[in-house]
C-alpha cells in the first residue's frame, strides 16, 4: 500500500527582508482533506508566508513540495488558487465577465459554471454589475466565486473572512468544507481561530520576528 505524499509540504523555510528575518525556519504539511490555520498577530508574516508558498516571493532557504514534487512554476500554477488581500478583479468587466475571463485563463472546476458560482456566493442579480461598482464585501464574494471555480486543489487564503458579514464568514467555511470533501486542501490566515471551519485542521502559529 502506498501512502500519498502531502499535498503541500515545506521544510526549513525561511524568509528575510533586508536581512531582517520575517519568519522561519519553519516546516509545514497539509494533506488532501485538511486545512492549515496560519495564525499570528499583525506583522507576524502570514501574508509573506502565503506569498512564498504561492511562488510570488522567493524564500531565502528551504524547500516547498506539491504532491511530493519540487514546487516549480508549472506545478504551482496547476495546483494553487490564491486569494489575496486585494481582489484581483478586472474593474471594468462585469461580475459574470470577470468569472468567464478567469475560467478562460485557468480552466474551471468540473461541473461548475460562472453563473452558478455567482449565485453560490450570494451575487445572483449582480451578473451585469461592473466589478468596480461592487462593495468591498461584494468584491470579496466575487473573488470567492472565482476561487470556487478554480480547478486547483490547494487553496491559499489570506484573511478570507476580511470584509465579510456573518453570512459571508459561514459561506467561506461551507466552501472550505466542500472543497476538502472533494479532496482539496486549504491554508487560511487569520488573527484568531474563532471563525475557523469545522474540518480536520492543523495549526501554525507565527511569531513576529524580533
Ligand atoms: N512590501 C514590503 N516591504 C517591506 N516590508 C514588508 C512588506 N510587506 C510586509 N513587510 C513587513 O514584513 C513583515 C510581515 O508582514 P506580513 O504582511 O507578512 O504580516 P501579516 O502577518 O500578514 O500581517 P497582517 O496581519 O497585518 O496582515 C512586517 O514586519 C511587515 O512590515
Amino acid at each position: 500500500m502506498s501512502i500519498a505524499p502531502p499535498l503541500l509540504a515545506a521544510r526549513g523555510l525561511r524568509f528575510a527582508r533586508n536581512e531582517q528575518p520575517v519568519f522561519g525556519p519553519l516546516a509545514l504539511e497539509v494533506d488532501a482533506g485538511e486545512a492549515l490555520l496560519v495564525q499570528g498577530d499583525n506583522g507576524a508574516g502570514k501574508t509573506t508566508l502565503l506569498r512564498v508558498l504561492a511562488g510570488l516571493l522567493r524564500a531565502d532557504h528551504g524547500d516547498v513540495e506539491i504532491d511530493g514534487q519540487a514546487a516549480d512554476t508549472s506545478r504551482r500554477s496547476r495546483a494553487i488558487a490564491y486569494l489575496g488581500h486585494l481582489p484581483a478583479l478586472k474593474a471594468d468587466l462585469s461580475a459574470l465577465e470577470n468569472l468567464h475571463f478567469l475560467c478562460g485563463l485557468h480552466g474551471r472546476r468540473k461541473g461548475q459554471l460562472p453563473a452558478h458560482a455567482l449565485a453560490l456566493v450570494g451575487l445572483a442579480g449582480y451578473e451585469d454589475t461592473l466589478a468596480r461598482q461592487l462593495s468591498a464585501g461584494q468584491k470579496k464574494r466575487l473573488s470567492l466565486a472565482r476561487l470556487w471555480l478554480s480547478p486547483a486543489p490547494l487553496w491559499l487564503l489570506d484573511e478570507p473572512y476580511a470584509n465579510l458579514d456573518l453570512e459571508g464568514i459561514n459561506l467561506v467555511n461551507r466552501m472550505v468544507q466542500a472543497h476538502l470533501r472533494e479532496g482539496g486542501a486549504a491554508l487560511l490566515t487569520t488573527h484568531g481561530a474563532y471563525a475557523a471551519p469545522p474540518v480536520r485542521t492543523r495549526m501554525l502559529q507565527l511569531e513576529r520576528a524580533t
